[in-house]
């Protein structure tokens, strides 16, 4: 059963009722959304699982109904990868957040107009459909990794997937720019059960939604729109990019640990595009022989960098988990005294704004990627799994506006020579100048939105 509605209006408006997975990189682009619907003048419930729930106080605005899950250890535990987290959730979600918008409808909330649903939720999706209120789906990833994941099937047939070590430079027809190994993978395994839950999707966003939002704008992804379009008979509503839409003080987000804002004063006494911005996002965790690479790689490239060492960013060990960062190789800090700054979370998009970043090494989550882009910041880029895949070729091939550190296991020199290319390098200047323009696009997407605040 639902709870009670915490904080948010209670009057008589249309209503539309969000449901996000507890993903960091999901749920801050639906609490944008959120506020963006509420301020065309919609009411707005957001279900959401007790588990990393949103904190209402931040949105007053908005309400909130906890679904009242129970998750098993693989949905949570930072052990289990993307697929099992997702699986888990969907199962455990399923029936509590039928429960919740069944009783929201009973309960007093017949203004419901629609939903708009975590798009990698196909537990969500259905019950919608079930219940009779028509949904969408938010896609927080790009539109090129959603139709990746449309093709899933014909790849399939194709002999595309599951994917083989000596098809991995072979170009994927109908996807290009992708090859082989750009396809959406889920820490080096492409399954059965990877495929049954592409399936899942594909079948629910078939079966049960009125249409697809996607956090994306048209000036980078017009063609794969069309193409979702086409693809699905549905309309495929481009948004983004959602964090520009609320105006230059937008609600604070979701932190997932407290942002370190003294890394703000170390950028501000450092020369303008000097300082190399290090963060692989919420969840992407590498094992210690790929951590130590990039800490000598940053090391031994000279040059000037913040990173971000998030608790429980690297597998193994005994800070794997809880709120300790990992240990730092020895005497990688003295090495580094005068010129690397060592975070365990940072104000990202600030960070991104300031004047003395010149490059961003990143592992292509899709949130961390459009704010790159939208500060004109070119990045290196490091891909871990899923979604990131593809964006990164995007961002490489696509965009011009990357360049590769390397896949999985790199060398040490490598990662100095790629972050001294992207800082000084004419290939970086080339880059800056793409990122330049496509940060202008960004910006007027953002403005002749209809629904930008
Ligand atoms: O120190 C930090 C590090 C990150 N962030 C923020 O955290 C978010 C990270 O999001 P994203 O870049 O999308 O990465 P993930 O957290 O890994 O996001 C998950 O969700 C994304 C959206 O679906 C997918 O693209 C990714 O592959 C998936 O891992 C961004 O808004 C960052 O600004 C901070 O604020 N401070």
């Amino acid at each position: 059963m639902a709870g009670p509605e915490q904080h948010g209006d209670s009057g008589h408006r249309r209503r539309v009722v969000l449901f996000s997975l507890p993903f960091h990189g999901h749920l801050n682009p639906m609490l944008k959304l959120a506020a963006l619907l509420h301020a065309r003048g919609l009411g707005v419930t957001v279900l959401h699982t007790c588990f990393n729930a949103p904190d209402p106080a931040r949105h007053p605005e908005l309400a909130f109904v906890p679904i009242h899950e129970t998750l098993p250890d693989e949905a949570t535990s930072p052990d289990s990868d993307i697929l099992r987290k997702l699986l888990a959730l969907n199962a455990a979600c399923e029936a509590p957040f039928r429960a919740a918008l069944a009783s929201l409808l009973r309960g007093g909330r017949r203004d419901v107009a629609c939903a708009v649903v975590d798009g990698q939720c196909y537990a969500a999706m259905a019950a919608a459909g079930e219940l009779g209120v028509p949904a969408l789906a938010l896609r927080t990833d790009s539109a090129a990794s959603f139709r990746n994941m449309l093709a899933w099937p014909r790849l399939r047939d194709a002999g595309y997937v599951p994917i083989k070590e000596e098809q991995l430079d072979e170009p994927v027809p109908g996807l290009e720019p992708l090859r082989v190994r750009d396809l959406i993978r889920v820490d080096g395994r492409d399954t059965d059960e990877h495929c049954s839950f592409v399936a899942s999707v594909a079948g629910a966003v078939r079966a049960s939604v009125s249409g697809i939002v996607i956090n994306t704008f048209e000036a980078i992804e017009a063609a794969e729109l069309a193409k979702i379009q086409r693809e699905l008979s549905l309309p495929a509503f481009a948004v983004g990019p959602l964090h520009l839409l609320l105006g230059r003080t937008p609600p604070e987000e979701q932190s997932l640990h407290e942002p370190d804002r003294g890394c703000l004063a170390w950028l501000d006494a450092r020369p303008p595009r000097s300082v190399l911005y290090v963060s692989l996002g919420s969840l992407a965790r590498v094992d210690r022989g790929a951590f130590e690479v990039m800490a000598w790689g940053l090391a031994g490239s000279g040059v000037p960098f913040l990173w971000v060492v998030r608790p429980g960013s690297v597998a193994g060990g005994a800070a794997a988990a809880g709120d300790e960062a990992p240990p730092l190789p020895d005497r990688f800090e003295d090495e580094v005294r005068d010129r690397g700054k060592i975070v365990k979370w940072a104000p990202q998009r600030e960070v991104l704004a300031h004047a003395a970043i010149a490059a961003f090494w990143t592992h292509c989550g899709w949130n961390s990627t459009l704010e790159s882009i939208c500060e004109g910041v070119p990045m290196l880029v490091q891909p871990c799994f899923a979604d990131q895949m593809v964006t990164a070729r995007y961002v490489t091939h696509e965009w011009g506006v990357g360049l590769e550190v390397g896949e999985e296991v790199v060398e040490r020199g490598m990662v100095a020579k790629a972050v001294r290319e992207a800082m000084a390098g004419d290939g970086g200047a080339r880059m800056r100048e793409r990122a330049h323009r496509l940060q202008m696009q960004a910006s007027a997407a953002a403005t002749s939105r209809p629904w930008t605040v």
